[in-house]
């Protein structure tokens, strides 16, 4: 997969060539480019804001710049990127949506900052290419870059050759639609607390029944709305009679 990000602040997705995803971007499985949107400025003062029409706060960042930067960066003979703009007002990015950008051979994600884009540019992106408006989750942030990590980090690791054990990212909170249970490892009891004594029985079976019940009183007390939207054929007669 090849990812590009455009931004102002270059420097913020430096932790991408750290640890497991620069492990796998030095292993090809990803190709990165981060780019800085200033590039793409004529002016000496390397403007790439400017006042919103209508009035109200805060500054909005000029389409021109953007358009030729997604013009350079999306360049291609071939099939497009899917252009990816974090927004507070996006839909919402989930697992789901990691999952299926996970198969997509490339991806541009536009990082705003002030009040946003001028929403022009996705609408001239629109023409040519996929785009998504996401949001990480219900809080605002300064500009976009966190989230481009966030979402980058949690695509990569389902990619092939980047996760040390594979099956992890199978047994993800969320891939059955709950939420994972507690974890445990070394010592057996630590400050007066033990291990849940199923978990060294060795009886695989009632391991995996623990588990799952973990996972669904944990998805109900913390997570209710995740079993609303649960199909019924995903929770098991057992589940349901929990
Ligand atoms: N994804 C996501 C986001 C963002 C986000 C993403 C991009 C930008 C570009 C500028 N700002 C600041 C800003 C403040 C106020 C109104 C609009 N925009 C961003 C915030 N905030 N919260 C999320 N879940």
């Amino acid at each position: 997969m090849r990812i590009d990000v455009i931004t102002i602040f270059p420097e913020y997705l430096t932790p991408l060539r750290e640890a497991l995803l620069g492990k796998a971007i030095e292993r090809e499985k990803i190709s990165v480019g981060v780019h800085d949107l200033r590039e793409w400025t004529h002016d000496v003062h390397r403007a790439v804001d400017d006042s919103p029409y209508g009035g109200g706060p805060g500054m909005v960042m000029k389409p021109q710049v953007w358009g030729e930067a997604l013009d350079e960066v999306c360049a291609t003979s071939g099939e497009p990127p899917r252009l990816v703009v974090p927004t507070p007002a996006g839909q919402p990015f989930t697992q789901r949506t990691a999952v299926r950008w996970s198969h997509e051979p490339w991806l541009v994600l536009a990082c705003g900052r002030y009040e946003g884009i001028d929403q022009r540019v996705i609408e001239d992106a629109s023409r040519r290419m996929p785009v998504e408006e996401v949001s990480i989750g219900d809080y605002v942030l300064v500009g976009g870059e966190v989230a481009a990590l966030t979402m980058i980090e949690s695509v990569a690791r389902l990619l092939p050759g980047v996760l040390g054990n594979p099956a992890s990212a199978e047994q993800d909170s969320f891939s059955d639609g709950l939420l994972e249970g507690p974890c445990y490892t070394r010592p057996e009891v630590w400050r007066d607390l033990s291990v849940p004594p199923v978990l060294r029985s060795g009886d695989h079976a009632a391991i995996a029944r623990w588990r799952r019940d973990q996972s669904l009183e944990r998805t109900y007390e913390r997570r209710h709305d995740l079993l609303d939207s649960m199909s019924e054929e995903s929770l098991t007669a057992r589940d349901r009679g929990r």
